[in-house]
């Protein structure tokens, strides 16, 4: 008889060991669905070493499995990699596994579905509508839902196109061939910078071994065009290529720009992806047939057949941290994923992690440098405002001369970039007779105002309102006041004082969906945007050459707060914003309105001073034991009942482990005290690099009894302090 222990796609077990039926085959790695008590569930055939090595289960108690799913194996580098990443963010193996498994991996590939296309028939009563949606879908294939997206109208209208004969049905196989990229249709002629750069690049790519490029090039350098060169490499060698972005809205763009580059698109993976979509990109990733890749963080986790490279794109953002469920950092985790499988693994950054230029420090990834901006763009100029000697007027954001430089750019036909981190059209709502502030009911946090909407809306749990009229306190009527600006605010000061310029508001608000994103990117490409106001959604990666001049309206904002990387934040920040300018022949302006004009992080702006930041970032982080000189974890105990969360916090606390050079703070409320409704109590561990973090938490988490309504979130080496 065959046994088989299994990984369970469940956060809840460890492995469990099943038979497998007579003339099935079942190795390692293998892709399965399995009995457990009256549910099917889907599980990888693992190890029986790993995870402790429990001990099996005697012959008479297995029970059968079901299926074994024909998908490819998942490979033993990817099994190392599951259990590396649940060991080190402290998670059940089975949550990390349902990275590599969403539930498109079950799905037959081969299972036809219905697609529509056009018929050439034209439907009697035309709408303007209708052609314009025929005229989008050309000679494209898909369901109703992707047809819809893809020409941006309604399903009903999709249907009612179908109806009138217009599209017919086709039963389409959900693993449709995708397109080969060809790393010879357009290379671009590089620069003599850009070639050796390049060259290492691709040499690193023809080892096949495991390291880390660190590709630290200025905004405007071609980092992106240098690293295609290594993505080509990969295709050439019969291999796939991974590139992560830390935003959904970066993908569409990029998508783009790959296919300038390779002559098709790219295969995409992210959250906004259709399931039809995402099934076909799950089975073309697993079986090899996608040779290019591009997505978010959770692309990282795919089973890839032949993975030859993993870019980082605009590695030193904070976004690839996910905050909830497994706490992985993108970033980490795709190195391990190199040094599992032997592969290079390409961060490309204008303004690297501290994280990642210690790394170099210490020898351990290989520095590549691009200096200078390509085509002999130069880098732009940057200037504080001080905010206390040039305030802007009462009620306004934007101090006199930034509104002189506005005024300037939109005489000569250019464009300009407000940047304002901050959604919505003002952060907090106050009573003028008694003072009350509106907040969230589920969170501790401020409503924040959406003009464009009508909505006050928690940006925290998503609760929505409509702004009351009364005070809900003292009912006083019409003494409501917003404070403080949001980027819609902003555009009301612009519009009221440049009524003739064309802006765009760009926040995940107005940028939803990629089709958006592409929408937005073209009009300000064919010069129908003359101001842009947005949050750091524009900080990074667009190349728009006409845009002369960035304004950041509030450089301060990510200084409050105390986080231990609000200063390298903040210039990473200003930095990424400022290189949205000058891209092109005509020189950029940078101005930062400040009330700090003096902190260290503004003074190295204005002068242009990195290398003097960084340096004095670590020296300071170096001493403090903060990271990447030591470590941090966090441990948040939650409850919808205060007293059951404020309890299992202090049992916790009273265990607290004792070693040297250990640090733990708290329990106590944590900065975001409520959370959708949970009460919430933080512990907080300071320890040097080498210490065993990890293993005293799993024991120190072990020590205590665990009431049903409090949950456990832990946080290694966290970003977020809230
Ligand atoms: N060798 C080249 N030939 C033609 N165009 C190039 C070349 N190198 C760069 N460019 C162009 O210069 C612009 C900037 O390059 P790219 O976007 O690759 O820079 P980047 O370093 O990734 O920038 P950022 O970090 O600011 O996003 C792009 O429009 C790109 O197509
Ligand atoms: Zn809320």
């Amino acid at each position: 008889m065959t046994r088989a222990r299994v990984l369970l796609l469940t956060a809840a077990l460890g492995p469990l060991d099943y038979r497998v039926p007579q003339g099935s085959e079942a190795p390692l790695g293998s892709v399965v669905i399995a009995p457990l008590g009256p549910r099917r569930i889907g599980g990888v055939v693992w190890e029986d070493e790993s995870f402790g090595a429990p001990d099996p289960v005697g012959d008479n108690r297995l029970r059968n499995l079901y299926e074994i799913v024909p998908v490819p194996p998942i490979a033993a580098p990817l099994r190392r990699l599951v259990e590396w990443t649940s060991d080190y963010y402290l998670s059940p193996p089975g949550s990390v596994l349902r990275m590599l498994l969403p539930g498109v991996a079950f799905a037959d590939a081969r299972r036809p579905i219905v697609e529509y296309r056009a018929t050439g028939e034209l439907p009697a009563r035309m709408t303007p509508q209708r052609t314009v949606a025929l005229g989008k879908i050309g000679a494209r294939q898909g369901t109703v839902r992707e047809l819809a997206k893809l020409a941006d109208v309604s399903e009903a209208v999709i249907r009612g196109l179908v109806h009138v004969g217009a599209l017919e049905a086709v039963s389409a196989s959900a693993d449709q061939p995708c397109p080969e990229p060809d790393p010879a249709f357009a290379p671009p002629d590089l620069s003599a910078e850009q070639t050796a750069a390049a060259a290492q690049l691709r040499a690193a790519v023809a080892a096949a071994r495991f390291e880390t490029l660190l590709l630290d090039g200025v905004t405007g350098s071609g980092k992106t065009e240098v690293y295609m060169e290594a993505i080509a490499a990969a295709v050439d060698a019969g291999r796939q290529a991974l590139v992560l972005l830390p935003e959904i809205a970066l993908t569409e763009p990029m998508l783009t720009r790959f296919a300038a580059r390779f002559g098709c698109e790219p295969v995409a993976w992210h959250s906004g992806l259709r399931s039809t979509e995402r099934r076909r990109a799950w089975h073309a990733i697993a079986s090899g047939e996608a040779r290019i890749v591009v997505g978010a963080r959770s692309a990282l986790f795919l089973p890839y057949a032949r993975l030859g490279v993993i870019v980082v794109d605009e590695a030193h953002e904070t976004s690839f941290k996910q905050e909830d469920g497994v706490h992985y950092h993108a970033r980490d985790v795709a190195v391990m994923r190199g040094y599992f499988e032997g592969l290079p693994v390409i961060l490309a950054s204008a303004t690297p992690a501290l994280e990642s230029l210690a790394q170099v420090e210490a020898g351990r990834y290989r520095h590549i440098q691009l200096p200078a901006r390509f085509g002999g763009a130069t880098l732009p100029d940057l200037a504080a405002i001080d905010m206390r000697q040039d305030p802007p007027d009462r009620g306004r954001w934007l101090a006199p001369p930034l509104v002189d430089a506005l005024a300037d750019r939109l005489e000569k036909g250019e464009q300009s970039l407000l940047f304002l981190n901050r959604r919505g059209f003002a952060p907090l709502t106050l009573c003028r007779t008694c003072g009350h502030r509106i907040q969230c009911p589920n969170c501790t946090a401020w409503m924040v105002e959406h003009r464009l909407v009508h909505r006050l809306a928690c940006h925290h749990c998503g609760h929505v309102m409509p702004p009351p009229r009364l005070c809900p306190e003292c009912e006083d009527e019409d003494s409501l006041v917003a404070c403080g600006p949001g980027v819609e605010r902003v555009a009301d000061e612009v519009a009221l004082r440049f009524p003739e310029a064309r802006t765009a508001i760009v926040t995940s608000d107005t940028l939803w969906s990629p089709a958006r994103a592409a929408e937005f990117v073209a009009n300000v490409e064919q010069g129908l945007v003359d101001i842009i106001i947005g949050t750091q959604l524009v900080t990074k990666g667009y190349h728009f050459p006409n845009l002369t001049l960035v304004g950041v309206v509030d450089a301060d904002l990510g200084l409050d707060g105390g986080d231990l990387r609000a200063s390298e934040r903040t210039f990473q920040q200003i930095a990424q914003v400022a290189g949205r300018a000058g891209r092109g022949v005509k020189p950029g302006e940078v101005l930062i309105q400040t009330r700090v004009p003096d902190a260290p992080v503004m003074a190295a702006l204005v002068a242009g001073d990195r290398d003097g930041f960084y340096a004095a970032e670590a020296a300071a982080r170096r001493a403090a034991g903060a990271p990447p000189y030591g470590r941090f974890a966090a441990l948040v105990i939650s409850s919808e009942d205060i007293e059951v969360a404020r309890g299992v916090a202090q049992r916790l606390g009273a265990k607290a482990p004792v070693a040297d050079g250990l640090a733990v703070y708290g329990p106590a409320p944590a900065p975001l005290a409520m959370l959708r409704g949970r009460h919430r109590f933080r512990l907080l561990l300071h320890a040097p690099r080498s210490f065993d973090l990890q293993g005293t938490i799993r024991a120190w988490v072990d020590s205590i009894d665990w009431p049903a309504k409090a949950r456990l979130a832990i946080d290694v080496d966290p970003y977020s302090f809230v």
